[in-house]
Parts: structure tokens; C-alpha cells; sequence
């Protein structure tokens, strides 16, 4: 229900009302306690929301909103202590009708009355719970309600929620035998977790399928597999063609084992990729680090393409490709970099089809116990999007190196020891001077140049003052949501704009812009 419809809604009631508000996304209950509104008074408060873009209010905005509407009120030379009567009498009053109304919404779930039920889904949290945990979901489940669950699954109720004892609705559809919604559950869950952000660079349509390669026969058999595929870099740069569906975008090349010469099967280093479904005898990919030599197959097969410079190039991939490049790029920039034993200096032996190193010298102490450098890296980085006290702006940056006129979300490298949070509030203080209180995760992504993993987070800042540190920034300042809706568009005044679709920073700030404040 949208702000303007409730509100005229509980208008044309005409009726002393505790007016309640919700948010599409998230269900929050929102409102306010306010008694005895006009129409007129309902539009100011309308207006309020419009101007702080946010149709929830906590119980501390309550008063900015309550501030605004005397201040209004007065302009209009309304007589202010009309308008909000807030005395905790009426409280008591707001608190038990909100237990009733949960309890009736409860109770419509468990004896799936869809016609009652559906009245109160505008009225209460959809996952509102029991005093043991129960939420609607879980009573329409224990019944075998199909018909509620279809609703509430449609409105976006949380599934994953957990009852007292620890069970969600489809552990309790099992329980009870209700095949049908454990049916409908089971699937709305996998829909959700395909619905997870997936980040370019992210999507990588194998399976890693470990035990693979760390059995050295079952590899040997996968390398000869008749339906094995293989894709090719030569100095770490990817060997791609144009796609034919996606004419602007490329893809890599898949030989497959036929088309490879037996030389080069011997003589490069094939690094496992994965299975193409769980299947172990499903086709097996891998990606062949050419040496020097003879290629003149690659061109054979085809002489449209070529060996490319991974950035930027690689950002313009079909995504599965993309996440084969991800995963490809770091093990074989990893095995570029670590040739000698990090431990005492020796020659190494890559084993596992790539994804580790033995120090060929036997006294070495990498070979007792547990030893990192003998697997490839990862550098987990932070990447966040820091919003204003207010939630009205955001805080960007711009690095010397950047493009002229980009702006993009501070990021830097995790330090030994440090929680995710830790890292976000230290390098966000760093680099901008501004301070930091809670951190959300929003989403990551594999960022391949050579092993970055990128943790995007959106940061709440306690402080507005920025002062730069003119070694990482060369710039950084506020940015309102109207200038990023600007930017998004491509439609800056001063041509300012933000990383790519395919940049996570880009993710995060268009969350943002287009999502209510009130849920961050
Ligand atoms: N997608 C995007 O819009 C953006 C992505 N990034 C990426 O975020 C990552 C971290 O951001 P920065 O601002 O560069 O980090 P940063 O703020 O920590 O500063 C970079 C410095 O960190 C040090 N450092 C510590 N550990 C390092 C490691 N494992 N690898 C390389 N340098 C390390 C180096 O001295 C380097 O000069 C980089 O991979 C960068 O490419 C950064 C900004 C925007
Ligand atoms: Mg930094
Ligand atoms: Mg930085
Ligand atoms: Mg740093
Ligand atoms: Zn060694």
C-alpha cells in the first residue's frame, strides 16, 4: 500500500484512527500515533514523508515528523496542540490493538481464512510472530493452508524465518505431512536463494568439484575425457571470440579434447575448473596456460579471435565466461607469481590441477601441518557505500587513477586480524575522516586482478566533516540522491558518473538510490 492510498484511505473512514503505513519491502510497520487527523493535516504529513523519502518512521523520526507538522501547522494558523496527542494512555490503547490485531491474523493463517486473512495482511507485519516464534507462514503450514501460504509467499514474507524451537514453516509442513506446501516452500526458498545479488564476476556455472582434483587418477581421467573442454590463456591474457547471441559481448573460445594437440596436453599446465554438473562423469572444464610455441590450432578453430588484456576487456564477457575468467585469472596469476617455495626458496610442483604447490625440497618445514602459501590467495577487500547521518546522502570518492569525473565508493585492502567491520570503519576514517557506527553486508564479488574479493557493505556514518587523506583520494564528498539518480541516468550537469553495471560500487550505490532509506 502506497503512502498517498493509505492515507486517503483512513481519510474516507473519517474516523478518529491510529493510522499505520507500510513499506512494500520490508513490512515495517510504520506510524503514527496520532489521533483525529483532517485531510489537510494528512497531506502535511505526506509531504513530510515525501521530503525525507521515507514512508517509515522510527520512533525518534517521530518527532522530527511531529516538529514539522506544529511548524506547518502554525504557518497555517491551525491551532497546533490539536494535531498530536500523544499521551501514553493512548500508547496502552495502540499497544493492545496491536496484540489483537496479530492475534486475529494469526488465527486467520491457522484456520486459513483466506477472506479475513487477506483484510489483515495490510494491518500487521506479515512476519509477525507468536510468543513461540510462530509466524503466520508456520501456522498456515502446520494446517496445510496452501492457499495462505500462496499469499504469503507472493507478499514476500520471510521463509526462512525461525519458530522458538528452532524450525522453519517448511520443517514444519514436513513434519505434519502437508506435502503440497512443502512443495510450494521448498521451491519459493530455492527461487530466493537464485534471487541472491549475483555480482558480475560471481556467476560460475561449475562445479569446483575438489575431491576431483585432488585424486590424481580421477584427474588424469577427467584431462582425457572425450567431453572435456578447454579454454586457453597465454600470458595470463584470456584467448576470446564474439559471441554470436550477444553481439557485443565475448566469450571464450571451448576447444575440446580433439581439437588440442596432444603437445600442448603435456606440455602446459591444465588447470581444473570444474565438472559441469555434479555428475562426475559430466564434462570436465580446463583452462590451459599456453607456453611459447606453435598455436596455430588456436587460430585453425578460430581465426576471429584473440588473445585479449584481461581489463577491461573481461567486464564486457557473457557472465558464466566471466566467472570462468574469475576463477581461471586468479589461480594462474597466483602460480605466475608464486614459483618458488614462499617457505625456504626451492622449485615448487603444482599439483591438483592448480590450486596447489608442493615445495619440491623434502626438509622443508612447508611440508608438516597446515601451510597457506601452499594454496592460491585470496585478498578479501572492503567496498562500502556510507550513508549520511540522515540516510539523504552518500559519500563518494575519486582515486587519482580513476577516469576523469568518476566518482565510486571508498574501498581498501583487509589487514591481518581485522572483522569486516573493523576494516570498514578504519579505512572509511583513513581515507575520508569521517566516522563510522553500524555496517551492513550487502553482497560481495570475485574481483580477478589478481585475487581481490570484494565485501560490499553499506556503512552508517555518525559524522558529516570529511577530510581527505590526499595519498589514496583525490577527492570525496556528499552526494544528495537526486545528483546519483543524475548519475545513473548518465544525465549529470557537470558529467559526473559512477563505475559500470558491472562494478559492484555501481550495485551498491543504485541500491540505494532506488530503494527506500528506511531499509538500510
Ligand atoms: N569497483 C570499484 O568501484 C572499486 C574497486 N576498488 C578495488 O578495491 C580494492 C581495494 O581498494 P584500495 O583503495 O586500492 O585499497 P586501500 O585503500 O587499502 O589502499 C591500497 C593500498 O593498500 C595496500 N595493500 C594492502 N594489502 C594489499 C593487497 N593485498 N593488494 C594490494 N595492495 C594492498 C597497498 O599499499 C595499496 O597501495 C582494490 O582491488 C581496488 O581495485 C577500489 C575502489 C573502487
Ligand atoms: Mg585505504
Ligand atoms: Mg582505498
Ligand atoms: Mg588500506
Ligand atoms: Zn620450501
Amino acid at each position: 500500500m502506497c503512502i498517498h492510498s493509505a492515507l486517503l484511505k483512513s481519510t474516507l473512514k473519517g474516523r478518529a484512527l491510529v493510522t499505520y503505513l507500510f513499506t512494500n519491502r520490508t513490512r515495517q510497520i510504520f506510524l503514527c500515533h496520532v489521533k483525529t487527523f483532517s485531510f489537510f493535516q494528512k497531506v502535511l504529513l505526506l509531504q513530510t514523508f515525501q521530503e525525507t523519502h521515507s514512508p517509515v518512521l522510527t520512533k525518534s523520526s517521530f518527532f522530527t515528523v511531529k516538529k514539522k507538522l506544529f511548524n506547518k501547522q502554525e504557518v497555517c494558523a491551525k491551532r497546533p496542540e490539536t494535531i498530536i496527542s500523544r499521551k501514553m494512555s493512548e500508547e496502552t490503547d495502540v499497544e493492545s490493538k496491536d496484540s489483537e490485531l496479530v492475534q486475529r491474523f494469526l488465527d486467520c493463517a491457522a484456520r486459513g481464512d483466506v477472506e479475513n486473512f487477506e483484510q489483515l495482511l495490510g494491518a500487521v507485519d506479515i512476519d509477525v510472530k507468536s510468543d513461540r516464534g510462530w509466524t503466520a507462514l508456520m501456522f498456515a503450514a502446520r494446517n496445510g493452508h496452501t492457499s495462505v501460504i500462496n499469499i504469503l509467499v507472493q507478499k514476500g514474507c520471510d521463509v526462512n524465518c525461525l519458530n522458538a524451537s528452532g524450525q522453519t514453516a517448511l520443517e514444519i509442513a514436513q513434519f505434519w505431512n502437508h506435502k503440497e506446501v512443502a512443495s510450494i516452500l521448498s521451491q519459493y526458498r530455492q527461487q530466493l536463494e537464485y534471487d541472491q545479488i549475483h555480482n558480475y564476476y560471481s556467476l560460475n556455472p561449475l562445479y569446483r568439484a575438489s575431491d576431483v582434483r585432488k585424486d590424481a587418477k580421477q584427474l588424469e581421467s577427467a584431462k582425457n575425457n572425450k567431453s572435456a573442454k578447454f579454454i586457453m590463456f597465454s600470458k595470463l591474457q584470456p584467448f576470446l571470440i564474439t559471441s554470436e547471441e550477444k553481439k557485443k559481448k565475448f566469450k571464450f573460445a571451448v576447444f575440446t579434447l580433439d581439437q588440442l594437440p596432444s603437445s600442448i596436453r603435456e606440455t602446459s599446465t591444465l588447470i581444473f575448473l570444474g565438472l559441469e554438473t555434479w555428475d562426475p562423469v559430466s564434462s570436465p572444464w580446463f583452462a590451459v596456460d599456453l607456453v611459447e610455441g606453435d598455436h596455430s590450432f588456436i587460430s585453425k578453430y578460430y581465426p576471429d579471435g584473440s588473445f585479449v588484456a584481461p581489463f577491461p576487456t573481461t567486464m564486457q564477457m557473457i557472465q558464466s565466461h566471466a566467472g570462468l575468467f574469475a576463477e581461471a585469472h586468479s589461480i594462474l596469476c597466483w602460480l605466475d607469481k608464486y614459483r618458488f617455495c614462499p617457505t625456504c626458496g626451492s622449485k615448487q610442483t603444482v599439483i591438483e590441477g592448480g590450486y596447489k604447490q608442493v615445495c619440491n625440497n623434502s626438509d622443508c618445514t612447508s611440508h608438516k601441518g597446515v601451510h597457506n602459501t601452499c594454496y592460491p590467495r585470496v585478498d578479501p577487500s572492503l567496498i562500502m557505500l556510507v550513508l549520511s547521518p540522515s540516510k539523504k546522502q552518500c559519500l563518494l570518492g575519486r582515486q587519482k587513477r580513476f577516469p576523469p569525473k568518476m566518482f565510486s565508493c571508498l574501498a581498501g585492502f583487509m589487514e591481518p586480524g581485522e572483522s569486516i567491520e573493523d576494516t570498514c570503519r578504519r579505512e572509511i576514517e583513513e581515507e575520508s575522516g569521517v566516522k563510522v557506527g553500524r555496517v551492513d553486508y550487502h553482497s560481495s564479488q570475485p574481483w580477478p586482478f589478481p585475487a581481490t574479493l570484494m565485501l560490499g557493505c553499506i556503512a552508517h556514518a555518525r559524522t558529516e566533516t570529511i577530510t581527505i587523506d590526499k595519498d589514496e583520494l583525490e577527492e570525496a564528498r556528499w552526494f544528495s540522491r537526486a545528483e546519483i539518480a543524475q548519475m545513473l541516468a548518465g544525465q549529470h550537469p557537470d558529467g559526473l558518473f559512477i563505475p559500470p553495471s558491472q562494478a559492484i560500487a555501481h550495485q551498491l550505490i543504485k541500491s540505494w538510490a532506488t530503494s527506500n532509506s528506511a531499509n538500510l
